[in-house]
């Protein structure tokens, strides 16, 4: 019997404008505007994995710490994400590991690939000061259920440094995850975390958050994108495996603003 989590942000000291309140609070977010109308998407059930599918290994799961954030366009962050069966101490150290990189990069969440390691696990919490707020752990979240209700948010990640700019997304989200321990557990999201949840998952899909900005918005973040583009040419000698000039969109995505 999965265990059921509702979680709604209550306290959030660095993002401004969050107070005390268990009502879902991105809505109040300096960075949050409500959109006028309501969006098109009601629910999205996600395919379940497949049966088949192989889990990832303990070579998968190898890290060394300390861990560092790979930043764009590492093709790191499009590989394929494996499943997770291993729930030791091992993947407990590596959630721990996220969570410490986490806060010193002032981040409020984070995913497995953003630290070299392609499974699926995140870790997140939209306090983003350690001993403050909820610490998360998710391991295979699959999403069930998708609010119609949108927001327009405007997003930073810690794999694009300096880059924010508006992202819609849904403004709740119902999850069947694992946690650290491997238990099935049902999480009821709503306001930042709920943000912050959406954020990471589409990095465990491969999706980074400009390939779900809108024109006009990925227009603003263009020479960004560019400069990271750079900086990867010079520090690897590699060619860049991705490059803004030629990006066409993702056509296979549900995008919530175009
Ligand atoms: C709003 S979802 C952002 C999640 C992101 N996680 C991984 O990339 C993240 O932590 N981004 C940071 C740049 C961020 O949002 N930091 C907070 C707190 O400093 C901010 O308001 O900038
Ligand atoms: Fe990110």
């Amino acid at each position: 019997m999965a265990a059921r989590l509702h979680l709604h942000l209550r306290r959030c000291p660095r993002l401004r404008g969050f107070a005390s309140s268990s009502r879902p609070l991105l809505a109040t977010h300096p960075r949050a505007l409500p959109l006028p109308r309501m969006g098109s998407v009601s629910s999205v059930t996600t395919t379940p994995p497949a049966e088949d599918e192989d889990f990832a290994t303990a070579a998968d799961l190898q890290f060394d710490p300390p861990l560092t954030v790979v930043k764009y366009p590492d093709p790191i962050l499009r590989a394929r994400n494996k499943r997770i069966n291993t729930f030791d101490d091992g993947l407990r150290r590596l959630a721990d590991e996220m969570f410490d990189v986490m806060y010193k990069t002032d981040g409020i969440g984070l995913s497995a690939p953003q630290v070299g390691v392609n499974v699926q696990l995140m870790v997140f919490n939209p306090a983003g000061v350690k001993g403050e707020g909820e610490e998360i752990v998710l391991v295979n979240p699959v999403v069930y259920k998708l609010s119609k209700r949108l927001l327009v948010f405007e997003e930073g990640c810690l794999s694009f440094p300096g880059i924010y700019a508006n992202v819609v997304r849904p403004d709740n989200v119902k999850i069947d995850a694992q946690d650290v321990t491997g238990a099935k557990i049902k999480v009821k999201l709503s306001g930042l975390s709920a943000r912050v949840f959406q954020h990471e998952f589409d990095h465990l899909l491969g999706i980074l958050f400009f390939d779900r900005m809108s024109v006009d918005v990925l227009e603003s973040v263009r020479e960004g994108l560019k400069d990271l583009e750079n900086k990867y040419v010079e520090s690897t000698g590699l060619v860049s495996p991705e490059s803004i000039e030629n990006y066409k969109g993702r056509k296979d995505l549900i995008s919530f603003s175009r």
